[in-house]
C-alpha cells in the first residue's frame, strides 16, 4: 500500500492559486491559539488545559525536542510506503485518532464529523467511553472505516459487559482500556471556571444508551438526568482496579487489548506478563499527574523491555511530522494524536479534523523522505541525536 500523503502540500498551493484557503492552519503549534479564539472559554479551557501547574504537557514537548533528525542522502526515499499493521488493523501509516471525550462541546457534529474525517483519511477513530455520540451512531459515520473502543472500566460488570458487547457487534476492533483517569486530576483551568462538561450532561451517550445501565436507574436519564450523570461517574471512578482483575476483559472481548497510560517500564513488563496485545505509553497529555515525566523519555525504556513481546503505541504530545518519525524510531508501532485535531473540529468540523489529519500526515510524509527514510523499516534509534 502506498499512499502519496505529502501530495496535500501540492493540492493546498493549488487551492490557494484558486484563493481558497486552509480552514485552519497546517501548524497544529499554532491551532491552539486560534482556537481560544473560535471556542466558548469553559469547553476551550477543557481541552487546552493540563494538570497541576502544566509541567507535564510542557515536559512533553521538551523531550520531543531534546531528539534531533540526523538525515541521510541518496537513499532512494522518492517513492514512500508509510504503510503497517497495528492491532490487527492494516494502515497506510501509523498514526491514530486518540480517544476524546465530550465533542459536542467542541462541535455539534462532534464525533461523527471525526469519525467521518478519520475514517476519510484511513486512519483508526479510537471512541471514548466519555463520547457524547453513541456506539453504534459513531459506528455508523464511521462507516468501512477502522474504529476501536476506548473503555472507561465501570465497576458495574455487566455494564461493562453490556459496552463491550455494543462495541464488538458495531465493528470496534481493539479495546483500548484507559488506566490513568480512574479519577480527574487536579486542573486548575477548569477549577476556575467551574466546568466539568459532564457535569453539564455532556459525553454520556455511551452509558445513556445502554440497557443494562438504564435498567440501574430508579428514573431514564430523561427524566432525571442528575441521578443518572452521578450514578454514571459513580461506577467509572468509584471502583479499585488492580492487575489481577485483567481476565476480566480477556473474557468479554475477543480482539486485541491494550492498556493505556503505561509509563513505568515495571507496569510494561506486567502488562506482557498479563498477555495484553498492546500498551500506550502516554500521560494523558499532561492532564493526569503534575509534575511527570514527558511520555516520550519513558518511551526508550520501555521498548527495551517489553517491544518483543507487545506492540507499544505512544502519545503525548505528537504536534508534528518529525514527531511522528522521532517516536516510531525510538520504536512506537503508532501514535495517537489529541488536541490538535479537536482544534481542528472547533474551527471547521469535518474539514477542519480532515485538514489537520492530512496536514499531519504530509508533514511526516515529507519528512520521512526528506531525511532519507523511505519505510517504517528504516527507521531506528540511528535516525536520530539525543541532544
Ligand atoms: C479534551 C480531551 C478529552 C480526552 N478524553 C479522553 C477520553 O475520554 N479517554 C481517553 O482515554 N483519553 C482521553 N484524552 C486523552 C487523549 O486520548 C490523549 O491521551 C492525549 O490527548 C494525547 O495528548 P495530546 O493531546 O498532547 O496529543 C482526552 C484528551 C483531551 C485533550
Ligand atoms: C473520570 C473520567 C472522566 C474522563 C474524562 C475525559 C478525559 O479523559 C479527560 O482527560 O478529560
Amino acid at each position: 500500500m502506498t499512499e502519496r500523503f505529502g501530495s496535500y502540500q501540492n493540492e493546498l498551493y493549488l487551492q490557494g492559486l484558486g484563493g481558497q484557503l486552509p480552514p485552519c492552519s497546517t501548524d497544529a503549534t499554532k491551532l491552539e491559539a486560534s482556537a481560544r479564539e473560535v471556542m466558548a472559554p469553559g469547553p476551550f479551557s477543557y481541552v487546552a488545559g493540563s494538570a497541576g501547574s502544566g509541567a507535564t504537557a510542557r515536559a512533553n514537548r521538551e523531550a520531543f525536542d531534546r531528539w534531533r533528525v540526523v538525515p541521510r542522502m541518496l537513499t532512494g526515499a522518492t517513492d514512500r510506503d508509510l504503510s503497517t499493521t497495528v492491532l490487527g488493523t492494516r494502515l497506510a501509516a501509523p498514526v491514530a485518532v486518540a480517544p476524546v471525550g465530550v465533542q459536542s462541546i467542541v462541535h455539534p457534529d462532534a464525533e461523527s464529523a471525526t469519525a467521518r474525517a478519520a475514517a476519510s483519511t484511513g486512519l483508526p477513530f479510537i471512541l471514548s467511553t466519555a463520547s457524547s455520540t453513541g456506539i453504534e451512531d459513531v459506528a455508523e459515520a464511521n462507516g468501512d472505516g477502522p474504529r476501536w473502543f476506548q473503555l472507561y472500566w465501570p465497576g458495574d460488570a455487566d455494564v461493562c459487559a453490556s459496552l463491550l458487547a455494543r462495541a464488538k457487534a458495531a465493528g470496534y476492533t481493539a479495546l483500548v482500556v484507559t488506566l490513568d483517569t480512574w479519577t480527574l486530576a487536579w486542573r486548575p483551568s477548569d477549577l476556575d471556571q467551574s466546568y466539568l462538561p459532564f457535569l453539564q450532561g455532556e459525553g454520556l451517550a455511551v452509558p445513556f444508551t445502554d440497557p443494562v445501565f438504564r435498567s440501574r436507574l430508579e428514573k431514564t436519564p430523561e427524566e432525571d438526568r442528575g441521578t443518572a450523570i452521578l450514578t454514571w461517574i459513580g461506577m467509572i471512578t468509584g471502583t479499585d482496579r488492580t492487575w489481577d482483575q485483567l481476565p476480566f476483559l480477556r473474557e468479554h472481548w475477543d480482539g486485541p487489548i491494550v492498556l493505556k497510560g503505561i509509563q513505568h517500564v515495571a507496569d510494561a513488563r506486567r502488562a506482557a506478563e498479563a498477555g495484553m496485545d498492546g500498551i500506550v505509553v502516554s500521560n494523558h497529555g499532561g492532564r493526569q499527574v503534575d509534575g511527570a515525566i514527558g511520555a516520550l523519555e519513558a518511551l526508550p525504556g520501555i521498548v527495551a523491555a517489553v517491544g518483543d513481546r507487545l506492540e507499544v503505541l505512544f502519545d503525548s504530545g505528537v504536534r508534528t511530522g518529525a514527531d511522528v518519525l522521532k517516536a516510531i524510531a525510538l520504536g512506537a508501532r503508532a501514535v495517537l494524536v489529541g488536541r490538535p485535531w479537536v482544534y481542528g473540529l472547533a474551527h471547521a468540523g469535518e474539514d477542519g479534523v480532515r485538514h489537520v489529519l492530512r496536514s499531519l500526515l504530509a508533514d511526516f510524509d515529507l519528512t520521512m523522505g526528506l531525511s532519507g527514510h523511505r519505510t517504517l523499516a528504516d527507521l531506528g534509534p540511528d535516525s536520530l541525536q539525543r541532544t
